[in-house]
């Protein structure tokens, strides 16, 4: 299994938009849902496929189909921002929910909702976040994903720091993680330096 840092300009660009400490909700979550679409294309890059005989207007031919139903998995809240641009380019999706808090106090990661389709066990589970800090709310979020039966799982981050990758690669081998930017590290608070800040709040419009 395999970390990707993509350093895709068209991604680059975008998330300069977002980063920007002046750049408002609207924005944000635009370029936010651009990002997601062309994230959505790498992540699926690996996806298994099978063979499948389909006869075009032409003549008849070996096709291939996707092996598995994809569910896409956002950490709530801030994963929320990245549904609707994966749904675009995978509307067939079905989307779980599954809600982390990170107690700002001890970084610890704290699950308070969760909600899947039953497939989950035969599905590939594509977990989405734009931010991975300290790594702590991805870990938790697919140890408790796993406990529910997932197998196939690909984790997709907006902005990583090498803290958070180093604790995936360490908690879950298994995973494939994709990562839009690699940032130098985290501050004294768990924030990614540079970041784009609290992303739920900047998604949301909560930061007071
Ligand atoms: O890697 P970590 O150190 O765990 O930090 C990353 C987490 O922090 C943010 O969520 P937050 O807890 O702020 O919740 P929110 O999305 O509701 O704002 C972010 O969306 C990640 O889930
Ligand atoms: O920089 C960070 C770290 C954790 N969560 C965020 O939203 N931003
Ligand atoms: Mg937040």
């Amino acid at each position: 299994m395999a970390t990707t840092i993509l350093n895709h300009p068209l991604i680059d660009h975008k998330l300069t938009i977002m980063r920007n400490k002046d750049t408002g909700t609207k924005e944000f979550r635009q370029n936010l849902d651009e990002i997601a679409m062309l994230m959505a294309y790498e992540v699926t890059k690996g996806l298994p496929t099978k063979n499948i005989e389909v006869v075009t207007p032409i003549c008849q031919m070996t096709g291939k189909e996707l092996v598995r139903p994809i569910i896409l998995v956002p950490i709530l809240r801030a994963g929320l921002g990245l549904v609707d641009g994966f749904k675009t380019i995978i509307p067939t999706a079905k989307v779980g929910h599954i809600g982390m808090a990170r107690n700002e106090a001890t970084l610890e990661p704290e699950e308070y909702y969760a909600k899947f389709p039953s497939c989950l066990d035969a599905a590939d589970v594509i977990v989405v976040d734009p931010m991975l800090a300290t790594g702590g709310s991805a870990s938790a979020a697919i140890v408790n994903i796993k406990k529910r039966g997932a197998k196939y799982i690909k984790l997709a981050c907006l902005v990583a720091a090498p803290e958070g990758i180093a604790v995936i690669e360490r908690d879950h081998p298994d995973v494939d993680l994709v990562v839009a930017a690699l940032d130098e590290k985290l501050n004294e608070k768990g924030y990614i330096v540079p970041g784009l800040g609290d992303a739920g709040d900047r998604l949301f419009g909560t930061d007071e």
